[in-house]
């Protein structure tokens, strides 16, 4: 059930991320931007380049604070919440977190030295979170009108020791071996939280008053310039304001509600060469990292839920303890820088502050207390300090307040008791360890007596195997030359069976030849019967071909002829026709003369008798007229006629020549084309059979000189064959001899030798 509250209470570490802009060598330099923020989404964007390609990372926070936020912009949006908060009550702690030169101090004090001079208590724009924290306590107490009590402490945590930033001027006026000597004491406060012994509480009752303390503690870090930040703070600062306020029950009683606010400025996260640190401050850093290191272990064992969280192992988480994991409300601002030069460390500070996102704290409000026993305390706070006053003034020892001694006493008491148990115990084992000693003499001599008897069976025991190794190597002979003697045998049998693989091989060889060799013989026989059947056949084929060629041109011939004779009878007719028709011709040609002239004589009356009336003159003109119409008329029907009559006969005579010719050369056409087609033909016969003939001839010498030449091949493999294989056969045979020669000689040698042995 209480887990479960104690759950729900449960409230992560807020984290914050803050970019600055770029510095003055930053942009001298031309250093190019790696880290884009992203104010409204919460996200930082960080581009790398990894083997010449482009990744971005992301990282999302609670806010994030580009470089262009200014110092308001992230008290407002971020802090005021926090200290309103402490004024109700609670723990609160702010740390900033990052490589140097990135803005922690700029952060969290920023400008404090103008802050008094600002017109009307105002802060300047570079006011960092301290300055503006206490303007805010201060403002919001006055207005509240209620009594309150504020107390601040400042102090530095450098190599692993606590100094007073506060201390008095005379201390801190001292050179640098004596603050070494003036550091202040961590110590368990019994109520589980760290006190540190000695450290002042300063008591302030306005704004300013706490501004020059800042100052002055300020001014005492410890700071050097490195390559990264010309004023860089090499140690951890924490300041803390505690507030105590007065309240009024309904029932008249006073009640003090008391909160904290711690301020942390941790030193720079950077690795020892990027800074630049040199001997002692190179220790320095190796220091600084060893304390951030545990944070970080911290962070880890606390984000993991791991069982053991190493907070003891550094004093910055002691003094941290209860604002990591604990009862406080923590917010941590991680400073960055955009420059690419700050690549590694800046992923580092993004990894680390994202890390610790993840750690919840169960912040409680600190219980209210009666004003009557804060009285009470503050009388019993005094007493001690009287006391230690009084202790140190007469220096008979060291005042401790009575419930610290108590717890010693008890402590020691505890440890006495422990001692006791330790001392009984240490008896115990002494008794034990006599006891063993004596074992340890019985067994001794014991052994002794074994010795004895060993050497004794030891002798025994060589002469036993002096025989055994004797008999063994007679054994080992025996077997050697058995083995021989199987070796041998078993080499023997290799041979026979080797012999009797060879004879098969070869038999199986020589059966192979000659089967190769009947089917040789049988081939070229067939093949002599093919060339003796195709030469009978091509013999055959020439005589038939030359009588069929000759009885072809034979008629050919005589075909020729008749053609001839045919075309001389057509052309006697086609003359003779032509002669007729000549004939007629001229016969004609006479008729028309005659006709002619006929016409020609009676028109040379008509002329005249026309001229024998035109010389009478005119009274029977018109008589005349009619009579030469009527001539005119009788002449035409005459002409008419006679032209008529002769045009008939020429047509006739045209037609018939026509005829006769179309005929003639239709005749002569057609018995041409037969001819020429006929002679074509046969034209075509001859060349084809000429061809062909040839080609038989051509096959057949060519089919007579390759059954030749097969002949020839054959009978030379053959004899080849024959020659190899002889020679084969023989010096296998020899071979043969010679290996069953060898190898009984050598086995007649091995019996002699056996012989010899055994004998
Ligand atoms: N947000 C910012 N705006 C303007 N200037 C800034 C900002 N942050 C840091 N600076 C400037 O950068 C320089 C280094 O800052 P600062 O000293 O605060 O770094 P640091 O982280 O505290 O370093 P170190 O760890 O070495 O102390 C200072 O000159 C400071 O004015």
């Amino acid at each position: 059930m209480s887990s479960r509250l104690d759950k729900e209470k449960a409230v992560n570490v807020q984290v914050l991320l803050r970019c600055r802009p770029f510095s003055d060598d930053e942009v001298r330099s031309n250093a190019p931007q790696v880290i884009t923020c992203n104010d409204y989404q919460r996200e930082v964007a960080v581009t790398q380049s990894i083997a010449g390609k482009q990744f971005d990372r992301v990282f999302t926070f609670d806010k994030v604070f580009g470089p262009t936020a200014k110092q308001k912009d992230l008290y407002d949006q971020a802090i005021i919440p926090i200290v309103n908060e402490v004024l109700e009550g609670f723990n609160c702690t702010i740390f900033a977190y990052g490589q140097t030169g990135t803005g922690k101090t700029y952060t969290m004090e920023g400008e404090c030295r103008r802050a008094k001079s600002g017109p009307k208590g105002q802060l300047p724009a570079d006011a960092g979170v301290i300055p503006r924290a206490v303007k805010q306590i201060f403002d919001t107490l006055e207005r509240q009108n209620t009594e309150y009590s504020v107390k601040v402490t400042f102090l530095e945590l450098y190599n692993e020791e606590i100094t007073d930033l506060l201390a008095p001027e005379e201390i801190s006026k001292a050179t640098f071996e004596d603050r070494q000597k003036k550091t202040l004491p961590l110590m368990e406060d019994g109520k589980g939280g760290v006190l540190v012994r000695g450290l002042e509480e300063e008591i302030v009752t306005n704004a300013s008053e706490i501004f020059s303390l800042l100052e002055r503690g300020s001014a005492k870090r410890r700071t050097a310039e490195t390559l990264l930040n010309k004023q860089s703070s090499r140690s951890h600062s924490l300041f803390s304001i505690t507030i105590h306020i007065k309240e009024a029950t309904p029932e008249g009683e006073e009640l003090i509600k008391c909160g904290k606010l711690n301020l942390v400025d941790l030193a720079g996260s950077e690795n020892i060469s990027r800074s630049g640190a040199k001997e002692g401050r190179a220790r320095e850093a190796g220091e600084i990292n060893k304390s951030l290191l545990t944070l970080g272990r911290v962070i880890t064992a606390l984000v993991e839920h791991l069982g053991h969280v190493p907070y003891r192992d550094s004093k910055l988480t002691r003094l941290l303890r209860d604002s990591l994991g604990g009862r406080t409300k923590t917010c941590i601002i991680a400073t960055v820088s955009p420059s690419v030069h700050c690549l590694e460390e800046t992923l580092s500070t993004l990894d680390y502050a994202h890390r610790a996102k993840s750690i919840k704290n169960r912040p409680e409000v600190n219980q209210k207390m009666m004003k009557s026993t804060l009285i009470k305390d503050l009388y019993g706070e005094i007493d001690r300090l009287k006391a230690e006053v009084y202790a140190a003034r007469e220096k008979v020892g060291v005042y401790i307040p009575k419930d610290r001694y108590q717890q010693e006493e008890n402590e020691r008491k505890a440890m006495a008791d422990q001692i006791e148990q330790m001392n009984a115990s240490l008896e115990a084992n002494q008794k034990l360890i006599s006891d063993l000693q004596e074992k340890y003499d019985s067994e001794l001599r014991h052994s002794a007596d074994l010795s004895k008897k060993l050497e004794v069976t030891e002798k025994c025991m060589d002469h036993t195997s002096n025989l055994l190794s004797a008999t063994k190597e007679d054994l080992k002979q025996a077997q050697y030359n058995l083995k021989e003697k199987d070796y041998i045998i078993s080499e023997q049998k290799k041979a026979e069976n080797a012999l009797t693989h060879q004879a098969c091989v070869l038999r199986s060889d020589l059966e192979k030849y000659t089967r190769d060799n009947t089917s040789l013989y049988s081939k070229i026989a067939r093949g002599d019967k093919l060339s003796a059947t195709n030469r009978s056949v091509v013999n055959t084929f020439q005589t038939d071909l030359a009588s069929k060629l000759d009885t072809l041109s034979n008629t050919l011939n005589a075909s020729i002829d008749q053609q001839n004779m045919h075309l001389k009878a057509v052309e006697d007719l086609c003359q003779s026709c032509v002669d007729s028709h000549d004939r007629a011709t001229s016969e004609l040609k006479k008729k028309i003369l005659a006709s002619k002239s006929l016409y020609m004589s009676h028109m040379e009356a008509f002329q005249n008798v026309v001229l024998l009336h035109k010389a009478s003159a005119n009274a029977t003109l018109e008589d005349i007229s009619s009579l030469s119409a009527t001539s005119c008329c009788s002449l035409d029907q005459l002409l008419v006629c006679v032209e008529g009559e002769a045009q008939n006969i020429f047509n006739d005579i045209h037609k018939l020549l026509t005829t006769h010719r179309s005929e003639m050369t239709h005749f002569t056409q057609q018995l041409r084309e037969s001819f020429q087609i006929s002679l074509d033909r046969t034209k075509e016969m001859s060349t084809y059979i000429i061809g062909l003939f040839d080609k038989y001839v051509e096959e057949t010498s060519k089919l007579q000189s390759h059954s030749n030449n097969t002949h020839e091949a054959q009978m030379k493999s053959i004899e080849d064959f024959q020659m190899v294989y002889e020679e084969q056969s023989k010096s296998e045979e020899q071979k043969l001899l010679a290996d069953i020669s060898s190898l009984v000689s050598k086995h007649i040698t091995r019996q002699r030798e056996l012989v010899g042995a055994f004998s």
